[in-house]
């Protein structure tokens, strides 16, 4: 008879046709292991097993042979099959040869490597106890898991499970003391890889699954080690398992399991392959099989919990921190918009001149250097005003700053309000005005002009004693149409010049921009 590797759930997966190539170790640390005497080495009847495995058609009762010199090993074997993970209500095995069968390849060699592996005892260095402990959570964790996600692996998923952490063992064998002092909460397991990662430049995953290929273990076994940490995804769901036992396992020996237990759930929201059911019917499983297989393995047992009060009291927990997080989601909104609006308040008072809420200097000619790369570009017309007001000093003088000020607002609310809502009305300085205007030939913008002008006229922009107080003003005006101007800057230069004419000619007057003849 020969071991079928597909017809018990146990036996199959053994060829996996994909293996992905391992990582290689950091060079220094794959010397150091290579010489290290003290790495855990496998039993003689598990190298016999895997030597057999690999061969062409394995046979059981060579297997059983190979057992059978191990009189320890057989007798643990039988136990194995006979216990509640493996017999399921079936009559008991007397004979290693049944036990193999029942048992199936990876489990058989599960059990001869597990047995000859290091045992928790009195050497005051790592707590196997505790790593023991979680292998063995860890390992039934990813069999059930397998049975749902992927039945065929899920006997060789039992056994990587079993083994992932060798690497562990492996490191405290070559640097003892200084690899303890890294590992010395072995419940912080993600801490343990980090700081691993800095010391060895790779984690114990990876040293495991060099150590599992160096003892010739299939090469699929050695590839899950390596794969054994990492995120939590649906689409690979071999290392699914393999990932989730392990954290499974951290939780259940964690000090407060239901807090431990909620962040896990939390991780669960993400998947769809596992959720909070499934879960509890997981930990309901160990719960039934942990003691026999802790007898087996000849640890103590984990501590017992009740998963169905503890399921209720991490959704609980769930549901609290995630009150909790949206409520500090939603303050955190509330600070942005207030900060948004602050912001955008700031940004306003950045671009406009704080007596006249018109645009002021900087915002104008960011806006008109746009506007004249956009027009020129484009071949639409484009012109400028430049407003200075008349004698300003005098009035100043004779009615006071304030007084002038007020002047000065009225005249830019009065300004604002004759523009078009496509020019903008900015205080370019002083009693000085520039009005931009997209769109607009010299013309129109002369019409502008002559409007302002008007308007001046017509009322007065304040009242001094009783007094209407008229002010004029002298208006420069530049068109793109007017010069062959290269940038934006001289076009105010242009209205500004325009305007300055005006002064000249006596004040109270509009003038466009005219080229000078060389
Ligand atoms: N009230 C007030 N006056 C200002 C403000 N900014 C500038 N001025 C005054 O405007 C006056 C400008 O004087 P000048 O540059 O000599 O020009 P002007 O008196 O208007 O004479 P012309 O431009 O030649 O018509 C100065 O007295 C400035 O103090 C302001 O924000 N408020």
């Amino acid at each position: 008879m020969t071991l079928d590797r597909t017809s018990t759930p146990s036996s199959d997966a053994v060829s996996a046709p994909t293996t992905p190539a391992l990582a290689p170790l950091p060079s220094a640390l794959a010397d150091r292991l290579a010489e290290c005497p003290g790495l855990p080495s496998l039993p003689a009847a598990a190298a016999e097993v895997i030597r057999l495995a690999q061969g062409d058609e394995p046979r059981l009762a060579d297997f059983a042979h190979a057992i059978e010199r191990d009189p320890a090993l057989t007798l643990r074997l039988l136990s194995l099959a006979n216990s509640a993970l493996y017999a399921r209500g079936d009559a008991r095995v007397a004979t290693c040869s049944e036990a193999v069968s029942r048992l199936g390849l990876d489990a058989t060699l599960a059990a001869a490597m597990s047995f000859g592996l290091p045992r928790p005892g009195p050497r005051e260095n790592l707590d196997l106890e505790r790593l023991w402990q979680r292998a063995i959570i860890a390992a039934l964790s990813a069999q059930h898991l397998a049975r749902r996600l992927c039945p065929q692996a899920a006997g060789t998923l039992f056994t990587a499970a079993l083994i992932q952490d060798i690497g562990i063992l492996a490191l405290d064998a070559l640097d003892g003391d200084s690899y303890r002092s890294l590992a010395h909460d072995l419940g912080d397991h993600d801490g343990l890889c980090m700081a691993e990662q800095r010391y060895y430049g790779c984690d114990h995953a990876l040293v495991g699954a060099w150590l599992a290929a160096s003892w010739q273990l299939p090469d699929h076994l050695a590839a899950a080690i390596a794969e054994s940490h990492g995120p939590l995804t649906d689409d690979a769901p071999q290392a699914l398992c393999l990932r989730l036992s392990c954290r499974i396992a951290d939780c259940w020996l964690a000090e407060d399991p239901a807090a431990a237990f909620s962040s896990l759930l939390r991780q669960l929201l993400e998947l769809d392959s596992v959720d909070a059911n499934r879960l509890e019917a997981l930990l309901q499983e160990l719960h039934g099989l942990l003691p026999p297989v802790a007898r087996l393995f000849e640890i103590t047992c984990p501590p017992d919990i009740d998963h169905h009060a503890l399921v209720q009291e991490a959704k609980q927990l769930l549901f609290a921190q995630n009150l909790r997080l949206s409520q500090r989601l939603a303050s955190q909104q509330r600070e942005l918009e207030i900060l948004q609006a602050s912001h955008s308040d700031l940004d306003e008072q950045r671009r406009t001149d704080h007596l006249t809420g018109l645009a002021n200097r900087p915002w104008l000619e960011a806006l008109l250097e746009l506007h004249f790369d956009k027009a020129r570009t484009a071949r639409q017309p484009l012109s400028v005003m430049f407003i200075d007001l008349d004698r300003f000093k005098r009035l100043n003088d004779r009615h006071g700053h304030r007084f002038g000020d007020r002047v000065l607002i009225h005249f830019a609310s009065a300004l604002k309000a004759m523009v078009r809502e496509s020019d903008v009305a900015g205080r370019y300085g002083g009693e000085e005005f520039l009005v931009l205007m997209p769109q607009t030939r010299r013309c129109q913008a002369g019409a502008l002009a002559g409007r302002i002008r008007e308007a001046l006229l017509a009322a007065p922009l304040a009242h001094a004693e009783g007094e209407p107080v008229h002010v004029t003003a002298s208006i420069g005006i530049a068109s793109l149409e007017d010069a062959a101007f290269t940038c934006h800057s001289e076009l105010i230069d242009a209205a500004d010049q325009a305007m300055y004419g005006v002064k000249h000619g006596g004040r109270d007057g509009v003038r466009h921009f005219v080229e000078p003849e060389y």
